[in-house]
């Protein structure tokens, strides 16, 4: 399971934020929160390189903070796209030939951790595509444009889904360079493959691995971290 290649798009532009710049380098706690999503996959023996997207402003910064933080598995810093779709695809372009099994992971992911991390990777060993996702809490709804309620899904077997994904290079790069011929656009990765008729396997994710997308997913944040510090 080793010579694992991490993706890590991070060029997004944090809109939903409303920082003025990319979220990714807000601070959590005592970094910032890209050099706690980073920083978690340095520390796995199961990865031998990692690849981190970003917009072509954000790339000096990235430089610093790779340098700062040592990170010494950060191979290559990529100029993202448009959609993180673009940037994702840019980046597994760029890892290494020998990498043959890929994860990606959000940057702006930073509370996944390296017992949860190792888990995936034990749990999807024999899957060619896998990906993680959490019950959803809520009931849902499908409306239409209206707002008029069309109707309520059954719950039991709805996920909402997270990254790390993890997939086998081939695959990866034939959904992605498909896709991108034909201009189809997904939220995910796993989504690509689902498009290209591959089968995707779902494990169970973990609640606390939060997509910082707001202000209030960073207050969030900082009390998931402090909540860790006490059970220590
Ligand atoms: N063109 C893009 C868009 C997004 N991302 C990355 O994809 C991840 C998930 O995206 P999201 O949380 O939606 O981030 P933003 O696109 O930055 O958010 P917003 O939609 O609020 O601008 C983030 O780590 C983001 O930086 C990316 O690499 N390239
Ligand atoms: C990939 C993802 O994290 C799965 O939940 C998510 O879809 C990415 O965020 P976006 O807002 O859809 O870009």
């Amino acid at each position: 399971m080793v010579n694992i290649g991490i993706v890590i798009p991070a060029a997004g532009q944090g809109k939903r934020m409303g920082a003025g710049y990319n979220k990714q380098f807000l601070a959590l706690r005592d970094k910032p929160i890209l050099a706690h999503t980073i920083g978690l996959f340095e520390e796995s023996d199961y990865v031998s390189e990692i690849v981190v997207v970003g917009a072509e402003g954000d790339i000096p910064t990235i430089e610093e903070l790779v340098s700062f933080y040592d990170l010494k598995k950060v191979v290559k810093i990529c100029i993202g796209g448009v959609l993180r779709q673009d940037s994702v695809r840019t980046g597994v372009r760029a890892l290494s030939p020998t990498i043959q099994r890929i994860v990606v992971h959000d940057g702006a992911r930073p509370l996944l951790t390296l017992p949860a991390f190792h888990k995936f990777l034990k749990e999807t060993e024999t899957n060619s595509a896998a990906i993680m996702g959490v019950p959803i809490k809520d009931t849902v709804k499908q409306v239409d444009s209206a707002g008029n309620v069309l109707e309520t899904l059954p719950r039991d077997y709805l996920r909402a889904v997270q990254t790390p994904q993890i997939f086998d290079r081939g695959i990866l790069e034939e959904a992605h360079e498909r896709a991108s011929a034909s201009s189809y656009y997904g939220t995910d990765d796993a989504s690509l493959l689902e498009w290209i008729g591959h089968p995707v396997h779902m494990v169970e994710g973990m609640q606390e691995n939060i997509k910082v997308t707001t202000p209030e997913d960073l207050w969030l944040a900082e009390r998931i971290l402090t909540m860790r510090e006490k059970e220590r």
